[in-house]
Parts: C-alpha cells; structure tokens; sequence
C-alpha cells in the first residue's frame, strides 16, 4: 500500500524552473554586475551578510528542527542556551574571503567564532592595512585579504591549521596525507562548521595540507555532531560537473549557493557532499536578457495530467511495442527485462502493448501480465509487419549481444524508420548502435538524420554512453553534460544519461533530474524507464509536455522515491512512536515499480 506523496508533484504548486549554471558562467555574471560600477567587495559583503543571517537560524539554541544530528530535550536547553559556536575553515581564494566576513558578521552578533586559515602562509595573516593593491603572492585576493583584515581588526581568533595539524601529526607520526588533531577544544567545539575553504574556484584535486583539512572537517563533524555548512559549494566538489576527486569534498549539510545554482550540486557527486541547497541569489538575473543562459533546467515539478475523455477506447492511447527479452544459446535469458518495460508501459496508461520476445518467456509474460500480447522475437516478418501497426517501439531491453541479435536489431531498426515511428532505444539496442559506429555503418548517419523527422530517444547509463563514444567510463562521469552532449552529436535524436541526477537532453535543451535515488541502481530500474517513456509516447491524448522524456524521467524517479518513502500505518501505543519505513533503498526491486508509476500517474492527474 502506498502512503506518501512524491517529493514535488506539482499538481497544484506552480513552481519556476530552476536554471543551473557551470562556473565560468557565474564568474560571467559577477563580471557583467562589475561592469555596471557594482563592486566586488559589496558583493562578498553582501554574500556574507546573506549567509550570516541564515547561519543564525541555525544557531542550537533554538535549531533543533534544523539540526536533526542534535535533537533539543528539554533537559538540554539549559545546556544549549548560551553563545553558539562557530569554526570557519577558510582558504585563499574569495570563497575564504566570504568565510572571513562571514566569522565577522557572526562574532558581532555575539557568537562565539574561530577562523581556521588552510593554506595561507604566516605574512598573508599579517597584512598592513594599506595594502589594497591586486593580488597577494600567496594567491590571497585582494577582497580576500580586505575580508581578513575586517575580521582581524575586530579580533577574530584564528589558527593556521598547517601550524597545528601537520606539527601535531609529525608527533603522533602519522602518514604525510593522513590528518591528526588532538582533542584541542577550539578546533571541535563548536556548534557550526563552516566550509569556506574552495568554492567555485577549485580546478584540481585537493592535496596536502587542503585534503588534510578536508577530512579533519568531516571527522570532526562527524565526531561533535555539529552542522556542516558549505559556502557556495562544498570544498572538493567541481561546481561544474558534480565531481569529486578521489571521493574526498565536504560533507555539507547544506550549502548556501551563491549568485546562481550550480549545476554540479545536482547531478554526479553533487548530492552525495551538498546536503540541502540553499539559494542565495545577490545579483538580480533574467535569463531573457542576460547573454549568460543557463546550461540546464532542474526537473522538479513533473507535469500534472488530464483526465481522459469518457468517450474514449483503448485505440485511443496508442499501441506499444516491445522488442526484447532474449536467449541466447539455451542461456537463463533477459526475459525479466521485456516483463518489466512491459509492466511499466502499462502503468502509465498505453491502450495496448505487444512483447516481440523469445518465445520461451511467452508463458512467463502473460501469466504475470495476461493483459499484453506476445510475438516471437524472432518471427523478423510478423515482428516487422507489427512495427507498421504500432505507434511506438522500445527496442533492446535484455535483446542479446550475439550476432543474430545484431541482425534482428538492424531488421527492424530499418522497419521502424521505414514506417517513421517513434522509438526508444535502450540496453543491448545500444550495444549493437556504438558497434554499428564503429563500423562505420550506414544505419547511424540514418538514424541521425531520422532523428531530426521522428521522436528518438536513446536511454543509456554511463558504461553503455562510454560504448557508444568509445571512450572510458572515466572519461563519460567526469563530464557528464559533454558525455551527453557528444552522444546526441554522434547519433541524433534525444537522450537519457542515467543515473544519480540524470541527464535529459531533448531539443537541444538539457535538464538534469532532482529526483530519484540510490536504492534505484539495482537491476531491472532502466527496463522500467524505457517502458515509461514508451508508454507516455503512446498516449497522442497527452500534450507533448506530457508525453516528454523529461517527463517520464521525473515519473520514474518520483516513482522510485515513493517506493523508498512508504511507512507503515501502525502505531506503538506503549512507546507512542508510530510509522517506520516499509523499504529502504537497500532491497528496492524494479518490479515494485509499475504499481508506484501507477500512483504517481494518478496523484499528477488533476
Ligand atoms: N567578489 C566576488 O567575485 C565574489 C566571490 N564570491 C566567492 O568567491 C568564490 C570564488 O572565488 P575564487 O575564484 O577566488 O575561487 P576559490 O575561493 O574557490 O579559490 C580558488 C583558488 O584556489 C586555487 N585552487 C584551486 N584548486 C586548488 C587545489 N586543489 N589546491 C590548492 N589550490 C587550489 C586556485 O588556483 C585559486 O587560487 C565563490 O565560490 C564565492 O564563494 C562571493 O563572495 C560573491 C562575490
Ligand atoms: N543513485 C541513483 N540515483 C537516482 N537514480 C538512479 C540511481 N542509480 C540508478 N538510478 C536510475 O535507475 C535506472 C537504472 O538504469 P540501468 O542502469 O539501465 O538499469 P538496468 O540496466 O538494470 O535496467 C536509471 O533510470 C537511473 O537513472
């Protein structure tokens, strides 16, 4: 039984789009703002003073709802009510500048503040007041170095964490890249950590002294329960792709994004290290007229949908076609994989669906779905004769890799242009597609040129996107929006790059999916998105917002996310807590899923 409400359908909740942005374009935006006489140290000041006001919600006295790692008891009231702590860790670059200001602003308001400085040498603590000039040797900014002259004038305490870290480390004779503190009460006592140490800046992967830091702040969080806060970006995550080197960054809480959202935040690593993003937008920004336009769209808010008319029959919401679900040489076979595109074409209300599978699933399939028709996967004439009749095919879920595989695919993939179909080409049909590239074979200049007459969609995860560009998955996840961008250049047609924040790319427009989660990489979750997508395709009733991949990128992973929400109804009279989680991520199977695309499809029905 399902009993929570997806995160964000927006049935009755308009909501603006949320524009994403690399860093090259936020550094544009602050420029342009420069240009019209803004100056850039307002600016921090302003970022700073933003953020301070929001860290003070946070302050424990009353922060118990916020900081869900220190719960407020009565009895720790008394405990709590008293100057709230704060630990700025800042590095050099402006990000440091706005930590500066920020331990500033806070010590004013009477909280108790200690500035750690990371990788700032002894002469830049001790600058001369007239020194307003460019640049400082040390890679100290100069809004930096006016932010650290405020917030030293006013007695800020600090600490070089290379003076206290790296010589205490020596002593307990721990390894160079390995961080030790000891139990130093300015270090870990504090109730907010704040994490100024890179923002957008961050063009490598952190070392030395800076990954020391790096875990020191993750430790210590971890160990004092304190509230990780992230300035701009969490230090080691890369604001324009979502990467994390050597799966070291912050572990935010939140993150207070300045200027404009970064896209990073959102797709890759970026919700593994940002915890809950927070906007703080400075700078007004209208994507009309400004020349910096955003690189992609978050996809929150899928689209609600219409009842169907009365008079209406099932011809009226198209016909499926699934091809896959193969055996090869007596092998256990991919029959799963057509079941579940199946079952889940079905949940989003297409009128008909036929399974061109291999023949030994037939009993399988129509006995869990005695609802949908079946053809022999291998019947080429009748398969073909079909691909006419229908009025979308998903292709490839669980086909085979062999070469008659191959040959059935380039059958009816010349069927399916022949008849000018919509199609969606998944799993092993993408196998065989970069194979075809490699050979130089017609059918993808074809299916590119096709793809600029008929609906395309090519759906896959980042192993099948480094297939087809012949690449390495390393060189795909490190820039996913290129990965993606390179897939539709060498193919056509539009584009799913799954996985954590997928990628959408359709009509030259990307947008990144702010749904979804990690109990979703279990085996079967890609055969359901095809199945979705051809499902929503089929329906010609729905308007083409509706129908979209986007759309059926955002059903799949609402789906997903009511799945691992679901709580029980019963209540624990004795201890009065009540509701628990039903299933987690650990243990979501795919086949759950057509019965949450089924609620989903109708909680977005108006
Ligand atoms: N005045 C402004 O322009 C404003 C800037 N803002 C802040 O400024 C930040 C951007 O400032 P910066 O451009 O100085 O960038 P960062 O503060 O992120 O630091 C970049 C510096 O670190 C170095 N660096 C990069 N990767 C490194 C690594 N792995 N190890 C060691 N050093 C490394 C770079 O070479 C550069 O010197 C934003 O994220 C935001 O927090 C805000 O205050 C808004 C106003
Ligand atoms: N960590 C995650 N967060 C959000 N969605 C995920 C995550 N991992 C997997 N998914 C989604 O689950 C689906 C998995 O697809 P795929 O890897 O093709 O599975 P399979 O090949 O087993 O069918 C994709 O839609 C992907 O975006």
């Amino acid at each position: 039984m399902l009993t929570q409400m997806p995160r964000f359908v927006g049935a009755n909740r308009p909501s603006l789009p949320i524009a994403l942005f690399d860093s090259q374009q936020v550094y544009a935006i602050e420029q342009d703002w420069f240009a019209q006489g803004y100056s850039s140290f307002a600016l921090m000041q302003q970022a700073a003073w933003q953020m301070t006001q929001y860290i003070i919600t946070l302050n424990p006295c009353y922060s118990s709802s916020i900081n869900p790692k220190k719960p407020l008891t009565a009895s720790k009231y008394q405990e709590v009510s008293r100057q709230p702590r704060a630990c700025v860790w800042v590095g050099h670059g402006n990000n440091g500048g706005d930590g500066w200001l920020i331990a500033y602003y806070l010590q004013q308001v009477g909280w108790h503040v200690q500035v750690i400085t990371v990788g700032i040498n002894k002469s830049s603590n001790n600058v001369k007041d007239d020194d307003t000039s460019g640049d400082d040797a040390s890679g100290f900014t100069s809004d930096a170095l006016r932010a650290q002259r405020i917030a030293l004038a006013d007695h800020c305490v600090y600490q070089r964490f290379e003076d206290y870290c790296c010589s205490a480390s020596e002593e307990a004779g721990k390894e160079s890249d390995d961080f030790y503190c000891a139990d130093d009460q300015r270090l870990l006592q504090a109730d907010v950590y704040i994490d100024a140490i890179f923002g957008i800046g961050l063009t490598r992967a952190p070392t030395g002294v800076y990954k020391k830091a790096i875990k020191a702040v993750n430790h210590h969080a971890k160990q004092t329960g304190a509230l990780v806060v992230a300035v701009d970006v969490p230090s080691g995550l890369v604001a324009s792709t979502g990467q994390v080197y050597q799966r070291l960054a912050i572990q935010a809480d939140v993150t207070l994004c300045l200027i404009a959202r970064k896209f990073g935040l959102h797709t890759k690593d970026g919700m593994d290290y940002a915890g809950e993003v927070i906007d703080v937008p400075l700078i007004p920004y209208n994507s009309t007229t400004h020349e910096t336009k955003p690189i992609a769209t978050l996809l929150v808010d899928a689209q609600p949908l219409s009842p169907r008319r009365q008079n209406s029959y099932k011809g009226s919401y198209g016909h499926v076609l699934i091809i896959g679900g193969n055996r090869v040489d007596g092998s256990q076979g991919m029959g799963g994989a057509a079941i579940l595109s199946t079952a889940s074409a079905m949940a989003t209300g297409a009128g008909k669906i036929t399974v061109a599978c291999h023949q030994a699933f037939h009993g399988a399939l129509l006995t869990s779905m005695p609802d949908a028709m079946t053809l022999d996967l291998h019947d080429v004439e009748g398969v073909s004769q079909l691909i006419e009749e229908v009025s979308v095919i998903a292709i490839g879920m669980g086909l085979g890799r062999d070469t008659k595989s191959e040959k059935i695919f380039i059958r009816y993939l010349q069927a399916i242009m022949q008849h000018g179909k919509s199609i969606v080409i998944d799993a092993d049909g993408l196998y065989h597609l970069a194979g075809l590239r490699k050979n130089s074979h017609e059918l993808v200049a074809q299916l590119r040129d096709y793809s600029q007459k008929y609906l395309v969609c090519l759906t896959p995860h980042s192993g099948e996107a480094a297939m087809l560009l012949d690449k390495e998955v390393d060189s795909i996840e490190s820039n996913r929006l290129l990965a993606i961008q390179q897939c539709a250049d060498a193919y056509g047609g539009n584009w799913v790059l799954k996985g954590a924040g997928s990628l959408v790319l359709a009509q030259s427009n990307v947008y990144v999916s702010a749904v979804g989660n990690a109990g979703m990489a279990s085996a079967g979750m890609g055969d359901v998105l095809s199945g979705v997508i051809a499902g929503l395709l089929a329906q010609r009733d729905l308007s083409a917002e509706q129908r979209s991949l986007q759309q059926a990128v955002l059903i799949h992973g609402l789906a997903g996310d009511m799945l691992v929400n679901q709580q029980s109804n019963d209540v624990d009279n004795n201890t009065g807590s009540q509701r628990h989680l039903l299933v987690g991520q650990r243990g979501l199977q795919a086949q759950d899923m057509p019965a949450a695309i089924r609620h989903v499809m109708q909680l977005m029905t108006i």
